[in-house]
């Protein structure tokens, strides 16, 4: 649905982007993550076809975005700084939405009245920062894109709010097969929302995963054996990304399949062993190390 290949974008002096390439298909959230500056907002933009990018390429359904009205009909972004008319109420702007969109689905505006429950009939200026990024939603949803693109969107919602418009998301995305790109400073908030993740630091994509890949591919491993021998041969045979010694406990952060990694563990007979889940955030730490980026300064 979305290919963006070997993007740059110099503003002035300072370059921005760095031939950033990235896919997302139809019907993926992907969740875009990085540091202050790293060039998230740029990104969004061109995808949005605001800014031309200086060098590379931006599709969405395999016809390039930029000055492409007909596109703009499908896709929708939701800007970090919210702009609405002066002076105009949800009404008026609805009504904007409505000529500019041709797939603006008034059965659904009006439904959605109830799970905002704000007075269309209130001037948007006069609302406050949350309610007017709910605005942003209803109207947003009511176009039915086929792309949706936001710029740190949660962040100042309240915690109903933010898992009412996860639940409309994920209608969306599984109903008809909408396609999300998202930024945010939250792990957590992504982990819960997207099936792909980067993560940009100073203008580059650092890394790019899939999430079930990931989740099903690294594990903590807590186990104690009879011997240091036999320590030491369980880990020559995994693959560790991160080792620590507490007391008798070997603490192994490990890649691999699940089944592989407890047979190779329980070939050694141990006195204990544990297989614990991973957060993300802790996945993208080992995972980062290899790299030799600081992901705690990275990740908020
Ligand atoms: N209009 C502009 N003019 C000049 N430089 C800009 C402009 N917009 C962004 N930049 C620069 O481009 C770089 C990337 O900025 P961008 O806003 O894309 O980052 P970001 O990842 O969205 O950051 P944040 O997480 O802080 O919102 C920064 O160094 C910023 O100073």
């Amino acid at each position: 649905m979305i290919q963006i290949e070997k993007v740059t974008k110099t503003y002035e002096n300072e370059k921005a982007l760095h031939g950033i390439s990235l896919s997302v298909g139809k019907g993926s959230i992907y969740g875009l993550l990085g540091t202050n500056g790293a060039g998230k907002t740029t990104l969004l933009k061109i995808l949005a076809g605001i800014y031309r990018p200086d060098e590379g390429n931006v599709k969405v359904d395999n016809q390039p975005i930029y000055e492409n009205v007909k596109l703009k009909e499908k896709v929708v972004f939701i800007s970090d700084n919210l702009y609405f008319f002066p002076q105009a109420t949800i009404e008026q702007m609805a009504a904007y939405y409505r000529s500019f969109y041709p797939s603006w689905n008034e059965e659904r505006y009006q439904t959605m009245q109830k799970v905002f429950q704000i007075n269309p009939k209130r001037k948007l200026q006069r609302l406050s920062k949350g309610m007017q990024r709910q605005a942003a939603f209803w109207l947003s949803l009511s176009a039915m894109p086929e792309v949706l693109i936001l710029d740190e969107p949660i962040d100042g919602l309240d915690p109903v709010m933010r898992q009412k418009i996860k639940n409309l998301l994920f209608q969306d995305v599984a109903d008809r097969e909408l396609t999300v790109v998202i930024s945010s400073h939250n792990l957590r908030e992504i982990e819960d929302i997207c099936d792909h993740v980067g993560i940009m630091h100073r203008g580059n994509i650092v890394v790019e995963k899939d999430l079930d890949d990931l989740k099903s591919d690294t594990h903590k491993i807590q186990a104690a054996f009879s011997s240091e021998e036999q320590e030491q041969r369980i880990l020559e045979q995994l693959t560790v990304l991160h080792q620590e010694k507490r007391g008798s406990v070997l603490l192994v952060i490990a890649k691999g399949q699940k089944e592989a990694v407890e047979h190779i563990v329980h070939s050694s007979k141990p006195l204990v062993f544990d297989l614990l889940p991973l957060t993300l955030e802790e996945i993208f730490i080992y995972e980062m190390g290899g790299i030799g980026y600081e992901i705690e300064n990275i990740l908020l």
